[in-house]
């Protein structure tokens, strides 16, 4: 009973998209909108016909004998709510599986436990903090071997690749600085070596923007907690994968390590996908609006992002992406005083870390999301004090540069030792 016959279980979900199954599975749509709102959500699934997918708090299934079940034995192997969600991500993903993890970093450590001792990951060198944390702090410590590499030239990508490499890491646009990595040349790269697997970290992108494993990675594994939720109200972490053997391993890592994430939080996640393309849509035409604005302000230094053709991978990311998420990065002019008075200064966008959701968001990188990164390593990266991520939401485009134009003012203040500024919390 539990790993291997549940409702997630390769044979069950192999079965059911092969439309074996009782279970009411439709074809995949021909359109992201109509997945996103139909893939595994089928009414016929569920006894009541409730067209929006009941939230199943049950940890426990009744068996009709021992090991004779209807699916399900136990939540953490298996949830209705969590399949739901799984199955309507891997469509999303154009994947065969999906997994749901209780966090992105979650889904990073069953990732990891794919690998043995001894195993070498090669990183991009610009991840998010806390992934670099991971990798560095803890995975070493497990006798992992990690080394940091920048994927923008994919020979320097060959280059590193040992007979113990496995893995290969990246996220695409990185966080923060937004390099964009060519994933198909990483991939040709990873995939003359066999055994290494390529894992896409795509959580600023989302599958609406950006599809991983058709780009040729074999692992497609995104926060949740940001874009595909979009609601800054869950924190989640799914994998998607199409190779049988990976699903198989990972679904039960998913199961023995046990970092699942709530019915409650799948609900919403769930819910949350409903609106991805429609959010994605505005969040692109915010982005570039503030990008655009910035790039003519006198009291900005830099702007990177994606969108814009100023930016070093702008062919890559045309290629690749069907359109560029709400992160802007910018170096504001001066040192920290102007950094610190502009985000002090924000009231529309509110200064916080994460992104993704509705809601605009600014952060100082080297002091807040980036802060475990060590700072010989940051300042290689360019994670200065004068550079701010933002996270543009879906507030009214007019608001927004408004709002960042009366802070980029009070950066100009401070510049001039503004008394009123003395709110060097961050300094
Ligand atoms: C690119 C990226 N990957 C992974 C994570 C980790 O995700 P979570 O916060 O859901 O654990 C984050 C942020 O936390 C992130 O920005
Ligand atoms: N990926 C998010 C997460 C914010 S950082 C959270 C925490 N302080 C940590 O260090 O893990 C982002 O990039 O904003």
């Amino acid at each position: 009973p539990g790993l291997g016959t549940g409702a997630g279980s390769l044979p069950a979900l192999a079965a059911a998209m092969a439309g074996e199954g009782t279970r009411g599975f439709l074809p995949p749509f021909k359109h992201f909108a109509t997945s996103a709102i139909h893939a595994g959500q089928e009414p016929e699934q569920w006894r009541s016909g409730a067209v929006v997918p009941p939230i199943s708090l049950s940890t426990t299934f009744k068996q009709r004998a021992p090991g004779e079940h209807a699916g399900y034995d136990y939540s953490r192997s298996g949830n209705p709510t969590r399949d739901c969600l799984e199955k309507a991500v891997a469509t999303l993903d154009g994947a065969k599986y999906c997994l749901a993890y209780s966090s992105g970093l979650g889904a990073i450590l069953n990732i990891c436990h794919l690998l043995k001792t001894g195993d070498t990951i090669i990183c991009m060198d610009d991840v998010y903090g806390g992934t670099n944390r991971y990798f560095k702090r803890m995975a070493s410590e497990n006798n992992l071997k990690v080394i940091f590499v920048d994927f923008t030239k994919p020979e320097c990508l060959e280059a590193a690749i040992t007979p113990e490499t496995k893995l290969v890491w990246l996220e695409t646009p990185t966080n923060p600085t937004l390099k964009v990595i060519d994933v198909r040349a990483c991939a040709d790269v990873v995939h003359r070596y066999p055994g290494v697997l390529l894992a896409v970290d795509n959580s600023f992108m989302s599958s609406y923007f950006q599809r991983p494993l058709s780009l040729g990675a074999d692992i497609c594994m995104t926060s949740a907690t940001k874009y595909i939720n979009g609601h800054s109200d869950v924190l989640m972490g799914l994998v998607s994968v199409n190779r049988d053997d990976l699903y198989e391993r990972l679904k039960f890592l998913q199961y023995s390590l046990g970092a699942v994430p709530s019915p409650f939080d799948c609900f919403l996640c769930n819910r949350g996908l409903k609106t991805l393309h429609i959010r994605m849509k505005l969040h692109f035409q915010n982005g570039l609006a503030v990008a655009k604005f910035l790039e003519c302000h006198p009291q900005v230094e830099k702007v990177i992002y994606p969108g814009l053709p100023s930016h070093p991978q702008y062919e890559v990311m045309q290629k690749q992406c069907t359109g560029c998420p709400g992160m802007v990065t910018f170096y504001v002019k001066g040192n920290i005083k102007n950094a610190s008075a502009f985000l002090k200064h924000l009231k529309v966008f509110t200064l916080a870390e994460s992104l993704g959701g509705y809601e605009s968001l600014a952060e100082h990188p080297a002091i807040m999301t980036h802060a475990s990164v060590p700072e010989e390593e940051r300042k290689a990266l360019g994670i200065t004090d004068t550079l701010i991520r933002l996270s543009v939401g879906l507030e009214d485009e007019e608001d927004l540069l408004a709002d960042l134009a009366q802070a980029l003012e009070a950066a100009v203040r401070a510049e001039h030792n503004d008394p009123s500024l003395c709110f060097l919390q961050f300094a």
